[in-house]
C-alpha cells in the first residue's frame, strides 16, 4: 500500500527522506532531525487516525501514549498545506534502517518547507523539555548491536540541598554551572564549544557520585554513564561519544582505577580519553554537554589530564570535618543541635575523620535515636582516631579546610565503603554487637542487625 501511494503521489509531490542513522554516516550517529520528528508526529492528534498505532502506557500509571507504526502514514496541516508522512522501514541488506518519508505538494513546497521545519523543530524542543523525566545510559559491549548505549529513568535523589559539602564550594559549583546553562552566546562569541568539565576528586565514600547526580538533576540532564572497560579502543571512545545526544553529562568514574588496571590488551588512552574534552571531534558532537571524572586522588591520575585546559574546573571531596557532619547529622538524623555536638566538634579538631559514607551508614542504622546514633559516630571517629594515631601531620586547603584524603594516603586499608563497610565501621559494628545485648535486655528498639 505505502508502495502504491509513493508512485501514484511521485508525480505531483516533492518527496524528502531521511534516515535515523544515514547510510554514509560509519560512526552510527543519529540522525537529530529523526527524533525530532518522531517526538513532533507522535504528538499530532492525526496519529489517532492512523491505519495502525501502538499503545504504550506512559510515566503515570492511568496515562496512554499513542506511537505510529511502521510504514504507516500520518497527514499533517501547516499554513494551510497538506503533508504527508511515511514512518519507513528499509530492509537493506539485511539489516532494517528506519526513516521518514515527507511529501509535500510542489505548488507548496517554496511556501512553507523550511518554516514547517522549523514549526517541527520548536514543537519538538517544547515536547523534549516537557518530558521531564531524565535518562541514565549504560554503553555495552560491541557486537550486540548498532546501539552502543541502554537506558534506564534517572531518578536518584541526590541534590545539591542533601549533599554535605563546605557551602561557598557547593554555591561556586551552582552558579557555575547555571553561567554553563546560559552561556550559548558567551561561548559562541568566544569561538568555543559550549561544554564544561569537572574532575572530581577525593577518597572513596566522600560523596563524589552523589554529586555528580545532584549536578545532572539541578541541570536537568540526562546521564552518560561510560564504562570504559566495555570500549574497545580510542575510535570505539569517539563512536560512543557520537551517539550522545544534547544536554548530557558524560561520566567517567574511578578514571584513576581504570589506568591503574589497564589490561594489555586495552587500547583506550589517555589521549584518547581527553580527545573526549578538547578535540576537533568534540567540536562536531560536544555542544551543550558536560563532562565529569571521578577520580580518588589526584597524584596517581596521568599529568596530561591535569594540563591547565583540559578539565575546566577541579573539585577536591575531602573527609568530613564537622560542619560537614552537621550538614549529614540534620539530613539523616533531622538533628540541628545536640549535646554531644560539642564532643564531637572535639573529636575533629584533634584530627578524626570519616568518609560521609561511614557517618551516614551509622546515621541510618541509627535514625530511630540521635543520641545513640551520635554515639557510634563518636565511637567511630575515636577509632578512626586511634588507628591514624598521634602525631599526624594536617594539611590546610583553602585556608581552613584539612584535606584528610591526601593527609593519611594509604593508612587506611581496605575499601572504606560498600557492601562490607569500612574497617572503623565493621569495629563499630563489633561495638553495635555488645550494645544491641544490653539493649535488648532494656527492651529498646534497635535499628542495626546487619551483621
Ligand atoms: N558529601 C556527602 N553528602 C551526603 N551524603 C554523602 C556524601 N558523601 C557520601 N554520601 C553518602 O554516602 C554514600 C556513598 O557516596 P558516593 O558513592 O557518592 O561516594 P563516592 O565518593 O562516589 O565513592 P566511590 O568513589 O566509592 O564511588 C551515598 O549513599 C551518599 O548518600
Amino acid at each position: 500500500m505505502v508502495k502504491k501511494w509513493r508512485r501514484t503521489i511521485s508525480d505531483f509531490c516533492h518527496v524528502y527522506q531521511f534516515y535515523k542513522v544515514p547510510e554514509f554516516n560509519e560512526n552510527l550517529q543519529e540522525n537529530h532531525l529523526y527524533s525530532k520528528v518522531y517526538s513532533y508526529l507522535n504528538s499530532l492528534s492525526s496519529i489517532e487516525n492512523s491505519d495502525f498505532t501502538n499503545l504504550f502506557t506512559g510515566k503515570k500509571s492511568n496515562e496512554i501514549i499513542l506511537r505510529l507504526d511502521r510504514n504507516q502514514i500520518i497527514s499533517d496541516e501547516f499554513l494551510g498545506a497538506r503533508v504527508c508522512w511515511i514512518n519507513g522501514e528499509d530492509d537493506k541488506d539485511g539489516s532494517r534502517s528506519r526513516n521518514f518519508v515527507l511529501k509535500i505538494r510542489k505548488a507548496d513546497k517554496r511556501r512553507i518547507l523550511s518554516l514547517y521545519l522549523q514549526h517541527i523543530h520548536t514543537v519538538s524542543e517544547e515536547i523534549e523539555q516537557r518530558n521531564t523525566e531524565l535518562k541514565l545510559f549504560m554503553n555495552i559491549g560491541i557486537g550486540i548491536g548498532s546501539a552502543r548505549w541502554r537506558s534506564v529513568s534517572f531518578n536518584h535523589p541526590s541534590t545539591f540541598e542533601n549533599i554535605a559539602m563546605e557551602v561557598d564550594l557547593k554555591e561556586k559549583v551552582k552558579s557555575d554551572l547555571e553561567s554553563f546553562l546560559k552561556g550559548k552566546q558567551y561561548y559562541n562569541r568566544l569561538g568555543r564549544v559550549w561544554k564544561r568539565s569537572y574532575l572530581l576528586y577525593g577518597t572513596s565514600g566522600t560523596g563524589k557520585s552523589s554529586f555528580v547526580a545532584a549536578m545532572a538533576n539541578f541541570l536537568d540532564y540526562d546521564v552518560y554513564d561510560i564504562d570504559l572497560s566495555k570500549v574497545v579502543d580510542d575510535s570505539d571512545l569517539k563512536m560512543l561519544l557520537l551517539q550522545t545526544r544534547r544536554k548530557s553529562l558524560i561520566l567517567i568514574e574511578d578514571l584513576d582505577r581504570f589506568l591503574a588496571t589497564k589490561t594489555a590488551t586495552a587500547t583506550v588512552t589517555v589521549s584518547g580519553i581527553m580527545n573526549f574534552t578538547d578535540s576537533i571531534l568534540s567540536s562536531c558532537v560536544a555542544d551543550e554537554r558536560v563532562m565529569v571524572f571521578t577520580v580518588t586522588g589526584k597524584e596517581l591520575i596521568d599529568p596530561a589530564i591535569l594540563r591547565p585546559g583540559r578539565v575546566d574546573v577541579h573539585i577536591h571531596f575531602p573527609l568530613c570535618d564537622f560542619t560537614a557532619f552537621k550538614t549529614l547529622a540534620s539530613n539523616y538524623l533531622g538533628v540541628k543541635e545536640h549535646k554531644l555536638f560539642s564532643q564531637v566538634e572535639g573529636i575533629f579538631q584533634n584530627g578524626a575523620s570519616l568518609s560521609a559514607a561511614e557517618i551516614g551508614e551509622l546515621m541510618i542504622a541509627n535514625r530511630n535515636s540521635p543520641t545513640r546514633a551520635l554515639k557510634y559516630v563518636i565511637n567511630a571517629l575515636q577509632i578512626d582516631g586511634d588507628r591514624r594515631g598521634n602525631g599526624r601531620r594536617l594539611l590546610l586547603e583553602n585556608g581552613s579546610r584539612r584535606s584528610m584524603s591526601e593527609e593519611v594516603g594509604g593508612d587506611m586499608s581496605g575499601p572504606l565503603c560498600g557492601g562490607g563497610g569500612s574497617p572503623v565501621v565493621k569495629e563499630v559494628r563489633k561495638l553495635y554487637g555488645l550494645l544491641r545485648i544490653k539493649s535488648s535486655r532494656k527492651s529498646e528498639s534497635y535499628d542495626v542487625a546487619r551483621d
